[in-house]
């Protein structure tokens, strides 16, 4: 598949534009900043051992399998992140989205997840009895905590590692000259985060903190900054977790 342009520039400043006036940082978005000022958490993240060994093809079956089996209690506790997003919501349109979210997790992607386990030799009975590692408990219950103390931008920046990480982390993969092109056997897991329509969810996320971060003062900036960071830390601790096959 073939990776789409970025959005976004790289969140690098470029010193002039070609009108021959000197940019300033407030040329990058805000989103981009936002990942600016967690660079190396969100590196460390997004090139995840696990991710090149994805998509080397080289990511042993048993981890890929415990990190599936985890990913299914995550989804879980996202559609309830997605449910707080509701509660917290104070528009309609915010509502809706929640709600939209919310109904996507429980109607479709679980089933397309107890599916997709199925191809791995993991059955919806084994699902049920997985006990939860506690790298899904922190990262779960992190984001659900941002939300529960915090308003509604609080918990999208939360989630942005999730619904932003992954899609970036596809579009990565897919330039790398390590990638395996045929016979990778996690080629259906990257083209799905690679699709159009992952991507264009992605960016709608991108839009939407772009919007609501624009208008923040430094201080909130700095705490937002915060929880990005250690939702970003987390995703890569869930990484972590799929490798060494933890509980
Ligand atoms: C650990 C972990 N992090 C992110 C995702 C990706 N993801 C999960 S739910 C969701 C949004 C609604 O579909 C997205 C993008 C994942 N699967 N597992």
């Amino acid at each position: 598949m073939t990776p789409r342009p970025k959005p976004y520039c790289s969140g690098r400043v470029r010193p002039h534009d070609n009108t021959g006036v000197a940019m300033t940082a407030t040329d990058v978005s805000p989103f981009e900043r936002l990942k600016a000022a967690s660079a190396e958490d969100w590196r460390a993240y997004c090139q995840h051992d696990f991710v090149r060994q994805l998509g080397a093809g080289t990511l042993p079956r048993a981890a890929f399998r415990h990190y599936l089996e985890q990913d299914y209690l995550f989804l879980i506790h996202f559609a309830r992140a997605w449910g707080l997003a509701v509660y917290k919501s104070r528009t309609i349109t915010e509502l809706r989205q929640g709600l939209d979210m919310l109904k996507a997790i429980v109607d479709v992607e679980l089933g397309l997840h107890v599916d997709y386990c199925r191809q791995w030799g993991v059955s919806e009975d084994d699902l049920m009895r997985v006990p939860e590692a506690r790298a899904t408990m922190a990262y779960t219950r992190y984001v659900l905590d941002a939300g529960h103390r915090g308003d509604l931008l609080d918990l999208h920046v939360a989630l942005a590692p999730c619904m932003i990480g992954y899609a970036e982390i596809a579009t990565w993969l897919n330039a790398q000259p390590f990638l395996m092109r045929d016979g990778n056997p996690y080629a259906s897991w990257i083209a799905m985060y690679a699709s159009e329509e992952f991507q264009d969810a992605a960016d709608a996320e991108r839009r939407w903190l772009d919007a609501r971060l624009a208008s923040v003062d430094p201080a909130r900036f700095a705490a937002l900054s915060g929880t990005f960071r250690d939702a970003t830390r987390l995703e890569a601790d869930f990484w972590q977790m799929g490798l060494e096959r933890r509980f």
